[in-house]
């Protein structure tokens, strides 16, 4: 029978440029369409970490060269992504769905996202975004325009913003009733637009959440049996880059969680995965959160590659 199934695709792994994402999503696709052959509904979520960095530096720097009168802020910068990303989503699968024959309706819901605004993530810069400079360049900007830089796991440095924990998802209703009525929703992308709660209505703030919380809240939300992570490599590893460097396959949650406190994830990149797959199968006898390449994601379903993490019976 099939699953419900919330698919997480990264923002790194969808590259850093136009023709690098159509590559990417075109690939995104064969694997998607692949899971929904097999008789899967699918909620898609999407990063933006590159793509938010790279409309919030185009539109700031026409900003500063007086070409727009207005300072663009993250949340509209994130909505920008989420359009940017989604079409290019949405335009792959209908075309894969197309050339097999699958008669199924895609879907693009812009998502307001609710965060705390009293979040100590506000005054703690820590989502990585835009591309990745050497330390000379990150000095140099820091510098100039006051961004905090950090080492993102061993690739470069990276601007990083604040980053508040999901709290609830505005259009939840909207993105359920197109899931239950057969369509494949996107949803979600970027993490959410981050907006807090203003009288009886709602107000965009400056950050970016990250995608895989709110994939966790989306997941849970939904009711769904499996959250899918998808990334750059195939599993989670223990010893990440060390000579003694173990990739993970079926792993407990108890075990994971043993792992985590032993500092096996870098905060930012993997530690985020980690912790939503271990959130949403916390307690929960035959749920599934799967991390893995996009690549593998059909194989991780259907034969249990990549990191397949589970609540173990007691
Ligand atoms: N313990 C680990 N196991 C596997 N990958 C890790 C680990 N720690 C850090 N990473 C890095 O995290 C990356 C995934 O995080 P990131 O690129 O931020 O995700 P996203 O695909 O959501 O943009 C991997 O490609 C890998 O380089
Ligand atoms: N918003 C977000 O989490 O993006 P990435 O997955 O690209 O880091």
């Amino acid at each position: 029978m099939g699953k419900r199934i919330v698919v997480a695709l990264g923002g790194n792994a969808l590259g850093n440029s136009v023709s690098e994402q159509l590559a990417q999503v075109s690939e995104a696709a064969v694997s998607i369409a692949n899971l929904v052959e097999t008789g899967n509904d699918l909620v898609i979520t999407h990063g933006n970490g590159p793509q938010v960095g790279m409309i919030h530096k185009g539109l700031n720097h026409s900003y500063s060269e007086g070409v727009i009168g207005t300072e663009m802020p993250f949340a509209e910068c994130s909505a920008l992504s989420g359009g940017y990303i989604g079409y290019h989503i949405q335009n792959a699968l209908i075309n894969e769905f197309k050339r097999r024959g699958i008669e199924k309706q895609v879907a693009t819901v812009i998502t307001q996202v609710v965060v705390d605004p009293q979040d100590p993530a506000f005054l703690n810069p820590s989502k990585p975004i835009g591309e990745f400079v050497s330390l000379n360049e990150a000095e140099r900007i820091s510098e100039a325009k006051g961004y905090v830089f950090v080492e993102d796991s061993g690739r470069g440095y990276r601007r990083v913003v604040p980053s508040p924990l999901p709290i609830d998802i505005v259009e939840i209703e909207a993105i359920r009733k197109l899931s239950n009525e057969g369509m494949v929703v996107i949803a979600c992308g970027g993490g959410g637009i981050p907006v807090i709660t203003e009288g009886s209505g709602y107000k965009g703030v400056d950050a970016v959440i990250d995608k895989d919380a709110t994939s966790n809240l989306l997941a849970e939300m939904l009711d769904a049996n499996v959250l899918m992570v998808l990334t750059a490599v195939d599993n989670v590893a223990i010893n990440f880059n060390k000579p003694d460097m173990e990739k993970l396959q079926r792993v407990s949650r108890t075990d994971l969680e043993k792992y985590v406190n032993e500092g096996h994830f870098a905060k930012g990149s993997m530690l985020p995965k980690v912790l939503a797959a271990i959130s949403f199968v916390r307690n929960r006898l035959g749920r599934e959160a799967v991390i893995t390449s996009l690549e593998n994601s059909a194989h991780a379903i259907a034969e249990g590659n990549g990191t397949i993490v589970y609540e173990a019976a007691v």
